[in-house]
């Protein structure tokens, strides 16, 4: 059996606004294996929430082009009927928020049930109250006899996020995308629920998508890390080689505006990341925010080049980029 479970390939997705259809995932071929976290990074707006709905098929009005292979079903051309049948089973997210992603009206119990009821009409009703206990108890919380019959009210964040979980996980998906799921949760609860997917990707046998702007987080959890910005992958790498060897100034920039010891000077990316109707469409989409560094240090048309083994970096602009707070020397930091 191959290691292969998701196969994207030049994935387009464009929303209307106004008159016209502007792309938000713009083009991106990525992959995913079994048992592999790939982390998805970039700032607000990056697109990344947009990929993730695109491969859940989430979107409701987006024009979405390109292909989506999970094993053997091309996600863009599924019917509806296809997509419900994969979606909560071999297919599964966790949203940000696990207020929202729960009903509110709703015993947890029922809640985590009515997935097992859905995909597996099969099995009785203690069989899945049985399930339902031994999900409650696999997402690690206490007396899940009692937790069964109470409301997401009554539990605190970290238990409701662990909740969500077990809905996802219910069905054993093979594929598992979680979108930024410790936003909402203080540090410590954080740290318990990225230990708890980390074990679901080895007991599952599960890839993982995990879509993130904290960089800490990535460097604990992903095996690889795909950094996005303005719609566009800009580098993918290994986790050790994208934090060794950075290139794109993209990536470069992230990785430097986080605060380490002995550094006195965080350097800013300055601006931010532009909107749909105002991307630029061709050219390096980055250049406008190292407006220091030359026009021709960068390609007319950046494409991702496989510098190293599994490491590929959009345009040429990498090797002569340097901080401005560094000076010239600086420059080709790293590059091949
Ligand atoms: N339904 C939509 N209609 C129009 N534009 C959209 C829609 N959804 C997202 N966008 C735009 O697409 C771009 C990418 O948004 P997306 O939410 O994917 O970014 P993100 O990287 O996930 O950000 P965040 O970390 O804040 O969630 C943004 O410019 C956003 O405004």
């Amino acid at each position: 059996m191959s290691n292969r479970l998701l196969e994207i390939e030049n994935l387009t997705t464009s929303f209307r606004i106004g008159d016209g259809y502007y792309a938000a995932v713009d083009n991106v071929s990525l992959t995913v294996n079994r048992n592999e976290v790939l982390g998805i990074v970039g700032e607000s707006g990056s697109g990344k929430s947009a990929l993730a709905f695109s491969i859940m098929r989430l979107h409701n009005r987006a024009k979405i082009e390109g292909k989506i292979n999970l094993e053997d079903t091309d996600l863009v051309k599924a019917s509806t009927n296809e997509l419900n049948k994969l979606r909560g089973d071999s297919l599964s997210m966790i949203f940000q928020d696990p207020l929202t992603a729960l009903n509110p009206l709703m015993e947890i119990g029922a809640q985590i049930g009515e997935t097992l009821v859905l995909h597996r009409p099969q099995m009785s009703k203690k069989q899945r109250y049985d399930r339902v206990i031994e999900l409650l108890n696999l997402v690690g919380i206490p007396r899940p006899e009692h937790v069964y019959q109470q409301y997401p009210h009554e539990l605190s964040g970290g238990m409701r996020q662990r909740v969500v979980i077990a809905i996802a996980i219910a069905n054993k998906p093979q594929l598992l995308i979680a979108d930024e799921p410790t936003t909402a949760l203080d540090v410590t609860i954080q740290a318990q629920i990225l230990d708890l997917i980390h074990k679901l990707k080895e007991e599952m046998d599960a890839g993982i998508i995990l879509i993130t702007h904290d960089l800490g987080v990535v460097a604990e959890m992903a095996d690889r890390v795909a950094v996005m910005y303005a719609g566009e992958i800009v580098e993918v790498a290994e986790v050790h080689t994208l934090f060794e060897n950075p290139l794109h100034p993209y990536t470069r920039s992230l990785l430097n505006s986080v605060p380490t010891e002995g550094q006195d000077k965080l350097h800013v990316i300055q601006g931010i990341v532009p909107s749909l109707k105002n991307l630029p469409r061709t050219g390096c989409r980055f250049a406008a925010r190292i407006p220091w560094i030359d026009e021709s240090a960068h390609e007319e048309n950046p494409v991702l080049h496989e510098v190293s083994p599994g490491h590929y970096v959009r345009c040429t602009c990498h090797s002569k980029f340097y901080f401005p707070e560094e000076g010239k020397e600086g420059e080709a930091n790293g590059a091949s």
